[in-house]
């Protein structure tokens, strides 16, 4: 699969933009702050239904203007498919397969796979567990429609479990067999969950570390781990056990909403420990693993996004990065970069075809 066209209207900062790319290498070269990033979350947008980096989408309309368009016209499985967003001020978000509107976004995910690298996925090492969860089921929800839906429900029932603890809180009342209820469907659902997510972790370790050790070509011992109530035992019990404190403190304080992924470095987490450089790789490692995880599960290979990928790596890393994503593993990838010249030495070495693009104040012209 690959994108052959994008048209962008009043998208961030590129007021009006038409692009044929290459189905090999796709190189946005420019200053700092040109829109080579833009248009790499157009792409992710096309794919996802939102931005990567402002879940507010009226926040991603050129500053000034009223609306927006995003269209991409794609080759997937022998086929043509257009893909549409548009979105005016206030409005709800028209998203279009083929000029049908879907009912449901979540209809659209995993229809075109894309995996996204970038300088903000820093945050899932640093940041809270719930960026980790967010990764994790991003991941699983491109290959398997009903694990969203379980989340959902889950998510559905997990409110309403608290806004029952809450009131009971509030009130000193007791509705115990409103809880249970409650007890009972998270436990059902949070199982599903727990399994799908142990799998998943279980399978993206071995390929994470394949791919670690690759781009560091070192010996540097570093490994993922799935952490989970769920396997302490039955969650029901947990749930019962955890009672009395869940309606002192209001909340719930069991469950997989509580999930994490840990990441380590010789057995110390690697938020700790780790320098730049290695953190970097960490992340690379765990996204290409993502990427050869869900073309495995969906049979297609996801379009990937290398944004500002060589900052942080030094030239042997940068290296081997680029000779291992020029592999027919890969398929059709973006990158961005301030330096044409380097970038454009290094993909000559990847001998993909490639097309380069020149960025400028939200401007995108190729260069021949
Ligand atoms: N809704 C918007 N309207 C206008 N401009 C916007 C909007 N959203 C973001 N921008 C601008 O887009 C620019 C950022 O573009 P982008 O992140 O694509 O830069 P870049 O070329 O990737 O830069 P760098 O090399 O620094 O990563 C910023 O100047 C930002 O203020």
């Amino acid at each position: 699969m690959h994108i052959k066209h994008l048209n962008l209207v009043n998208f961030k900062n590129i007021p009006q933009a038409e692009i044929e790319f290459s189905d090999g290498i796709n190189c946005m070269v420019g200053h700092n702050g040109a829109g080579k990033t833009n248009i790499l979350d157009a792409l992710y947008y096309l794919s996802f239904c939102k931005s990567y980096f402002n879940s507010i989408d009226s926040q991603n309309i050129l500053h000034g203007q009223e609306f927006m368009v995003v269209q991409g016209q794609y080759f997937r499985h022998d086929e043509d498919e257009h893909i549409y967003c548009g979105l005016k001020k206030a409005q709800k978000k028209h998203f279009k397969r083929n000029k049908k509107e879907y009912s449901k976004l979540s209809d659209h995910i995993g229809f075109l796979p894309l995996v996204m690298i970038s300088p903000s996925d820093e945050q899932l090492i640093n940041d809270g567990s719930d960026l980790r969860r967010k990764y994790i089921d991003g991941v699983i929800s491109q290959y398997d429609k009903p694990y969203l839906d379980d989340l959902l429900r889950y998510n559905r029932s997990l409110q309403q479990r608290n806004a029952t603890l809450k009131s009971m809180k509030e009130s000193g009342s007791r509705n115990m067999e409103m809880l249970e209820l409650w007890d009972e469907q998270i436990s059902v659902l949070a199982d599903k969950i727990y399994i799908k997510r142990s799998t998943f972790i279980k399978e993206l370790v071995a390929v994470f570390q394949k791919h670690y050790a690759y781009v560091s070509a070192g010996n540097e011992e570093i490994s993922l781990g799935y952490s989970s109530h769920l396997k302490e035992g039955d969650l029901k019990t947990q749930l019962i056990e955890a009672r009395q404190k869940d309606l002192i403190l209001g909340y719930t304080t069991k469950g997989i909403h509580k999930d994490d992924l840990e990441m380590m470095l010789s057995d110390f987490p690697i938020k700790k420990i780790a320098s730049q450089g290695q953190k970097k790789t960490f992340l690379i490692a765990l996204k290409l693993a993502q990427y050869e995880f869900i073309q495995r599960h969906n049979g297609i290979k996801p379009i990937l996004l290398l944004d500002d990928i060589f900052d942080k790596l030094d030239h042997q890393r940068s290296g081997r990065l680029l000779q291992l994503v020029s592999k027919d593993m890969f398929n059709q990838i973006f990158i961005t970069h301030t330096s044409a010249e380097t970038l454009l030495e290094t993909v000559k070495q990847t001998g993909k075809s490639y097309k380069m693009f020149n960025v400028e104040a939200g401007q995108v012209q190729e260069i021949n």
